[in-house]
């Protein structure tokens, strides 16, 4: 599992060390990684080390300092160092040490200085380097970059996508909130991120997630002094270890029955996908409650669901999915509204889809799993704030996901799963997951319906056998939450092999929700195989 924590929690961890006066040999520590990452990025583009030239931005605080110090360790490896400073202070022993290293050092000028001297040598600097490590700002920085730093990273990103230079960020891209991912206008765009101690929770969500690229933790020493993780994200082996996985005396009882409510007439689409995912992933049995017209285009696509137009409180079901296609006309919203009444009360499981979100429970449960995209999310905020008169708009949701995620979870008394390019998943709990198996060809009508069945038929195995979450450390209601995250990292993964696109960067091409369902069951067997 890769954690994160805030950087209150990372500096409450240094704080003994800092006490007893071992801060020197933390950031000593942090450097050495810093550089040991350069080396690697260089080499992961084919850069010669000896001669390449390394350029530290470094801003006043100890986030310069870390830089300074990794571009006069880098120099004994044959590096060439320079830095730029973007404040009026730096770090006193770091800017030493570059000095003694033989860095030449220039100063932007500030706002309140007429001479532009040191922003012309920055540029130059920047122009001809192979390496930036951008030391402005760490966990000590608040809100987007101000000038003169501001300016110097717009230059640097046009250098950057023009391959011209390699950015390595130091802890956290500058201009990035560590503990939120969000971002003003002006921040860092790094190629890899070495942050120290553990991962913070700005790495994975919201801008924070692409602008730090490939992420590095180095270990400092204070590790096993942090408290629980802030955000989580499931690694392949987690997923084994969680996946719904029969044992021997399993039947399609004890696998779990899921009862999907979907579709309607007008659109029996969303039904379709939504019961084929959930059979592609391997639930006992899907049951599907709705008008027969539907069910006969079900079945035609997959005959092992039991249709029919009976009622919630007709069947007994190891979980609910309630919502997508689904409208008022057709007496299938009164069977979501049935079926939530019934989950909340008896403690089955949901997934709550699409229209199901307009129905909700007033008093919700950790074990109602919500899956809106920013859209949903954002009417859902408005609709329950009302009373506030507060209107969240699809944007803001976009630029806060994290913030809104947790936001949801917490007025609606569900697991809210976030749909994104990053899937977040917050539990009323606090506990939060943070997910990017996906690819972007993922953004395709009828994906979401794809994940509901999905995260249903793993629903229905986990209300069944909580042990492997509590295993984990991630029993009780975390488990609702770890088992949405689970749904998303196989979709995301069935989606990338859908799209031929292996590491998720949008290589490969189009795919259609079909194809991702017919995905879903290698992408289960390769997470299985290890
Ligand atoms: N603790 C440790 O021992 C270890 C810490 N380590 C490292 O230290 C980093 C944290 O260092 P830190 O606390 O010094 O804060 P940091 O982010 O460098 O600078 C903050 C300064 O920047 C300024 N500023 C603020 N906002 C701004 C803005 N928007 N735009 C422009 N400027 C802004 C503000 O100064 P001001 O301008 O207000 O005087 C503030 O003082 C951490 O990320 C890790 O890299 C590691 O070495 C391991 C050991
Ligand atoms: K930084």
């Amino acid at each position: 599992m890769l954690e994160a924590w805030t950087g209150a929690q990372i500096r409450a961890a240094e704080q003994p060390w800092l006490d007893a006066g071992e801060g020197d040999a933390l950031m000593r520590r942090a450097a050495h990684g810093l550089a040991g990452t350069a080396l690697a990025l260089l080499d992961s583009r084919n850069r010669p080390r000896y001669g390449a030239r390394v350029v530290a931005v470094a801003g006043s605080g100890n986030n310069g300092g870390d830089a300074l110090w990794a571009a006069a360790l880098l120099a004994r490896r044959g590096l060439k160092p320079s830095a730029i400073l973007t404040a009026g202070r730096a770090h006193e022993a770091g800017l030493a040490a570059l000095r003694v290293a033989g860095g030449t050092v220039v100063r932007l000028a500030d706002e309140d200085s007429s001479s532009t001297d040191g922003d012309a040598a920055a540029r130059r600097l920047l122009a001809d380097a192979d390496l930036v490590i951008d030391g402005i700002l760490g966990t000590g920085g608040s809100g987007g970059l101000r000038e003169p730093a501001a300016g110097l990273a717009a230059h640097l990103e046009d250098l950057r996508r023009d391959g011209t230079v390699a950015v390595l960020a130091c802890d956290i891209p500058s201009g990035v909130d560590a503990d939120t991912g969000e971002a003003e206008a002006a921040h860092v765009t790094a190629d890899a991120t070495a942050t120290f101690g553990g991962a913070k929770s700005g790495h994975l969500a919201g801008v924070g997630e692409t602008a730090s690229g490939a992420l590095t933790v180095v270990p400092i020493g204070i590790e096993d002094a942090l408290p629980e993780p802030d955000v989580r994200r499931l690694q392949p082996a987690d997923l084994r270890a969680l996946w719904p996985t029969p044992a021997r005396s399993a039947q399609k009882y004890s696998r779990g029955v899921l009862g999907v409510i979907a579709g309607s007439p007008q659109y029996p689409g969303a039904a379709l996908l939504t019961t084929a995912a959930a059979a592609a992933a391997g639930v006992g049995m899907v049951r599907y409650l709705g008008p027969s017209s539907v069910g006969t285009l079900i079945n035609a696509r997959t005959p092992d669901a039991v249709c029919s137009e009976q009622q919630p409180g007709d069947v007994h079901v190891q979980a609910w999915l309630a919502g997508p296609g689904t409208n008022d006309d057709d007496g299938q919203l009164d069977r979501v509204r049935a079926a939530l009444a019934a989950a909340v009360a008896d403690g089955t499981p949901a997934v709550v889809d699409a229209g199901g979100m307009s129905v909700l429970p007033d008093a919700g449960a950790a074990h109602l799993v919500l899956t809106p995209h920013a859209g949903e999310l954002a009417r859902l905020l408005t609709d329950r704030l009302a009373a506030s008169g507060e209107q969240v708009e699809r944007a803001d949701v976009e630029a806060r996901p994290l913030h809104h995620a947790r936001l949801a979870a917490r007025i609606t008394g569900c697991t809210v799963l976030l749909k994104g390019a990053t899937t977040l998943v917050a539990g009323p709990d606090g506990a939060v997951f943070s997910q990017a198996d996906a690819t972007p060809w993922l953004s395709t009508a009828g994906s979401g319906d794809v994940l509901a069945g999905i995260l249903g038929a793993v629903l229905a195995g986990v209300a069944e056998h909580p042990e492997p979450a509590e295993r984990l450390g991630l029993g009780g209601d975390t488990r609702w939450a770890a088992a949405a995250a689970v749904a998303a990292a196989i979709h995301g993964r069935a989606g990338r092999l859908a799209a031929h696109d292996p590491a998720g960067t949008g290589a490969g091409g189009p795919l259609h929700a079909t194809a991702v369902i017919d995905a879903t069951a290698p992408a289960v067997r390769a997470v299985l195989a290890g």
